[in-house]
């Protein structure tokens, strides 16, 4: 049975591979992609994501050198996968429409571009090329507690007109709960109607990804991301293997085995992950000041190398309420940090 045949409710899409690349410092061999993709297949998860933790591109100095070519990731992800579509995510200016046609090339099936929730605008030529390469699209309005649920519908419908099939609202500071989430969920779907779907995206700093996830779908959410063992940047994605059972214990139907999603989680990811994503403080203090996710691991080296607190540096990034693409004021804070230290 192909992905497209099975009857479901609700989609879970997982990006262990995709947003479980910050988690590992980018450091995913090709026997893990391999591994991974091998069980979500055979559990009936219809849309993988793998790619740098900041997408096609992301490979770089500021966000950190994956140990394998993303390109030979994606290539062995299609290999392995029977039924499900390799989905890859594409930055605009990190990435651009020529990664995004090598991918397609590759066997990629699905492009997620993900922009600033404010900046929809900057996706325009990605969503028409990926629709001419015949690409499943998906539109990610990252860092969506910093907007309204009015603005983020109108930069959903930028998206839409565009080309792009499903919005998701992107938690990625993990700073919504419950209600935050779901009216954000709300006006994008009374926005679209039938045009296109909504999808969420959750982080676990403060814990909410599971509930808020199962709020977006009664708000009309139809995608769900989720990761194994919640692999992913701050405190964690929510984990694919808690959507699938909680969606299955309310009775919603989502096409996939959670008891292999369960065996998948203990014995293929588990084994191989270097840094479990936990609720710490820095992870927990990301939710609260509403910090981007992947800041998490830049923030922790500039513990180690200027010796002030990551969480501290953390809540200062969400004062100042920097963005995706700005990592590199992470060492401003820190080098402010200093300096205010030495001259108390
Ligand atoms: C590039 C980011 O990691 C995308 C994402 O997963 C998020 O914003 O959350
Ligand atoms: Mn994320």
């Amino acid at each position: 049975m192909t992905w497209d045949q099975v009857e479901r409710e609700v989609r879970i899409v997982d990006t262990s591979l995709r947003d479980g690349s910050h988690a590992m410092a980018h450091q995913f061999t090709e026997e893990n992609v391999r591994d991974t993709v091998r069980a979500l297949d055979s559990a009936g998860v219809s849309l993988i994501e793998v790619t740098h933790g900041d997408g096609l591109g992301g490979s770089t100095f500021n966000y950190g050198f994956s140990l394998v070519d993303e390109r030979k990731l994606i290539a062995a992800a299609v290999d392995e996968a029977k039924q499900a579509k390799i989905a890859v995510l594409l930055l605009p200016g990190l990435g651009t429409v020529t990664d995004m046609k090598a991918a397609a090339d590759l066997g990629a099936g699905a492009v997620r571009i993900a922009t600033h929730c404010t900046e929809a605008d900057i996706s325009i030529q990605h969503f028409t090329e990926a629709r001419k390469l015949g690409l499943e699209t998906v539109g990610f309005l990252m860092l969506s507690h910093m907007s309204t649920p009015e603005a983020l519908a109108k930069q959903g419908r930028i998206m839409v007109d565009a080309g792009c099939q499903c919005v998701y609202i992107v938690d990625s500071a993990g700073a919504l709960i419950l209600e935050d989430a779901s009216v954000r969920v709300e006006a994008l779907a009374a926005e679209f109607g039938d045009q296109a779907q909504v999808g969420y995206h959750g982080h676990q700093n403060m814990s909410f990804g599971v509930a808020n996830s199962v709020l977006a779908y009664r708000a009309g959410a139809r995608q769900i991301d989720g990761s194994l063992v919640a692999l992913g940047a701050g405190a964690g994605n929510s984990p694919t293997e808690v959507l699938a059972t909680v969606f299955e214990r309310l009775g919603v139907k989502t096409g996939v085995d959670k008891d292999i999603l369960l065996d998948a989680a203990e014995n293929v990811v588990k084994p191989y992950i270097t840094r479990l994503p936990v609720m710490d403080r820095s992870s927990i203090v990301q939710g609260f000041a509403g910090v981007y996710s992947s800041f998490l691991l830049h923030a922790e080296r500039a513990e180690q190398r200027y010796g002030v607190p990551a969480h501290e540096i953390l809540y200062r990034v969400g004062q100042k309420r920097y963005v995706g693409g700005q990592e590199d004021m992470i060492i401003d804070i820190a080098l402010q940090l200093v300096a205010e230290r030495k001259a108390s």
